[in-house]
C-alpha cells in the first residue's frame, strides 16, 4: 500500500471534472473553500484553485496520482449514453469504477460520492413518485443504464467491508440541465433544426423529473457533508430531483419557445413512434458494419418522452436536508440564456 499522510477533510477530487456535471460540482466546491483535483480524459478548460490530472480511470496509477492526500472523492465520469458502445460502458463504468474503489482504498480516500442515474430502475414503463427501494431494472433500457446499475451495486457492496474503512453513498440524478450541458438542449434544438420537433409522442400528459445542475450539484456536496461512519447514508442511494414533476412536453415546449423555436403540436401513438423506433434502431444494428446511422429517435429515447418517469427525493430530505436551491422556471431561464448560439436564427 503507498504510503498515507492524513488528508484534510476539505481536500477533494472530481473524476469527470471536465464533464457538464463535474465542472458544476467543482466550480461549487472550489466557492465553498475545498482545493479540488480534477481526474479525466481531457481538460476542457483551467481554472484559479484547481489542479488538473488528465487520465483514464481504468488507469490505476494515474488515478493514485490524483488521489494523494484526497479525502473526499466525486466520481462523475461516465462515456456519454449516445454512444450506445457496451464494450466502453462495461470497460469505464464497472471495472473502471472497481479500479476507482481500489485506488481511494490504496490512497486513504474516506469517502466516495458515485453519480448514478434514477433511470436504474427505469424500464420504459410509468415510475410515478418512485422510490429508491424500487428494484433494480430486470430489463434495463440500454447499456449504459445496464453498466450504471452495476457500478451502483459496487460501490454500495464495498461500503458493506467496514476494514476497508471508507464510506459511499450513491446519488441518483435525473434528466440534469442546465448552461454547457452537451446533451438535452443541444439534441433537442438539433432535432427542431432539422424539423424532427412537430410532433408529441403520446398524449403529452406524462410527467417527468427534469433536475437543474445546481441542485444536482448540492446534492452530491450535502451527501458528502453528512457522509459518516454512523449515517443513515452509508451504501445507500439518493435521487436528486428538482421535486416538480412537469409534462415532458411542456418542457421541451418551454426550451424551443425561449430559443424562438416552435412547440410540438401535432400527437403521435406512444406504441406506433416506439414501433418504428426499434425497427430503425435494429436495421442501424444490421447495417452497423457498413454504416453508423443514429436515429434522433431511438427506442430509449421515445420511451422517455412518452412515459411518466418522477421519483421521490422524500429519503434526501430526510437524510440530508435536501431542498432544492433553483425552482424549474427559474432553472428554464437561466439555461434558455445561457445558450445563445443556439438559439432561432443565430
Ligand atoms: N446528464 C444527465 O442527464 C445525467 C447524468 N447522470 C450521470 O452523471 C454523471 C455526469 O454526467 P454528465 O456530466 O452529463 O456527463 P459528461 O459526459 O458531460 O461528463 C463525463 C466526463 O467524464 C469523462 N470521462 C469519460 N470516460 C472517462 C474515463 N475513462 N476516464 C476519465 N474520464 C472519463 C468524459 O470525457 P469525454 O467527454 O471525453 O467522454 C467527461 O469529461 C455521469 O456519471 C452520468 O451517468 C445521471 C443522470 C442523468
Ligand atoms: C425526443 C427528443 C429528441 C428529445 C430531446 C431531449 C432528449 C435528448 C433528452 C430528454 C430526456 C433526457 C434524458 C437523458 C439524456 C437526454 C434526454 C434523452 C438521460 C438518458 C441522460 C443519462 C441518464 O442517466 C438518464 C437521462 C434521462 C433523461
Amino acid at each position: 500500500m503507498a504510503t498515507r499522510t492524513r488528508p484534510s477533510s476539505k481536500r477533494c477530487a472530481v473524476i469527470g471534472g471536465s464533464g457538464f456535471l463535474g465542472r458544476h460540482l467543482l466550480e461549487r466546491l472550489v466557492d465553498r473553500g475545498y482545493t479540488v483535483n480534477v481526474f479525466d480524459i481531457r481538460q476542457a478548460y483551467e481554472l484559479p484553485g484547481v489542479t488538473f490530472h488528465r487520465g483514464d480511470l481504468c488507469d490505476r496509477q494515474a488515478l493514485l496520482v490524483a488521489l494523494k492526500e484526497v479525502s473526499i472523492v466525486f466520481h462523475c465520469a461516465s462515456p456519454a449514453p449516445a454512444s450506445d458502445d457496451r464494450a466502453l460502458f462495461q470497460r469505464v463504468n464497472i471495472d473502471g469504477t472497481r479500479t476507482v474503489i481500489q485506488a481511494c482504498h490504496e490512497a486513504g480516500v474516506q469517502k466516495l460520492i458515485l453519480t448514478s442515474s434514477a433511470s436504474v430502475v427505469f424500464e420504459g414503463t410509468d415510475i410515478k413518485n418512485g422510490r429508491e427501494d424500487l428494484p433494480y431494472a430486470k430489463k434495463p433500457i440500454d447499456y449504459y443504464t445496464e453498466t450504471k446499475i452495476q457500478q451502483e451495486k459496487l460501490s454500495s457492496e464495498i461500503n458493506q467491508i467496514k476494514e476497508k474503512g471508507f464510506l459511499t453513498v450513491a446519488i441518483r440524478p435525473h434528466g440534469i440541465f442546465g448552461p454547457r450541458d452537451p446533451q438535452l438542449v443541444p439534441i433537442l434544438i438539433d432535432a427542431a433544426r432539422r424539423g424532427k420537433m412537430k410532433f408529441i409522442i403520446g398524449d403529452g400528459s406524462n410527467l417527468v423529473d427534469f433536475t437543474y445542475v445546481e441542485n444536482v450539484v448540492h446534492g452530491h456536496i450535502l451527501a458528502a457533508e453528512h457522509l459518516k461512519a454512523d449515517s443513515p447514508l452509508c451504501g445507500q442511494a439518493y435521487h436528486i430531483t428538482n421535486d416538480e414533476p412537469v409534462r415532458f412536453w411542456d418542457f421541451m415546449s418551454q426550451i424551443l419557445e425561449g430559443l424562438g423555436y416552435s412547440a410540438p403540436r401535432y400527437h403521435l401513438p406512444y406504441t406506433l413512434v416506439y414501433g418504428i423506433a426499434l425497427l430503425l434502431w435494429l436495421i442501424a444494428l444490421v447495417l452497423r458494419p457498413l454504416i453508423r446511422i443514429k436515429p434522433t429517435f431511438s427506442p430509449m429515447r421515445v420511451a422517455l418522452a412518452g412515459t411518466h418517469h418522477y421519483y421521490s427525493c422524500a429519503r434526501a430530505k430526510k437524510d440530508m436536508g435536501y431542498q432544492p436551491l433553483v425552482p424549474l422556471r427559474e432553472a428554464i431561464v437561466r439555461t434558455v440564456e445561457s445558450y445563445p448560439h443556439l438559439r432561432k436564427g443565430a
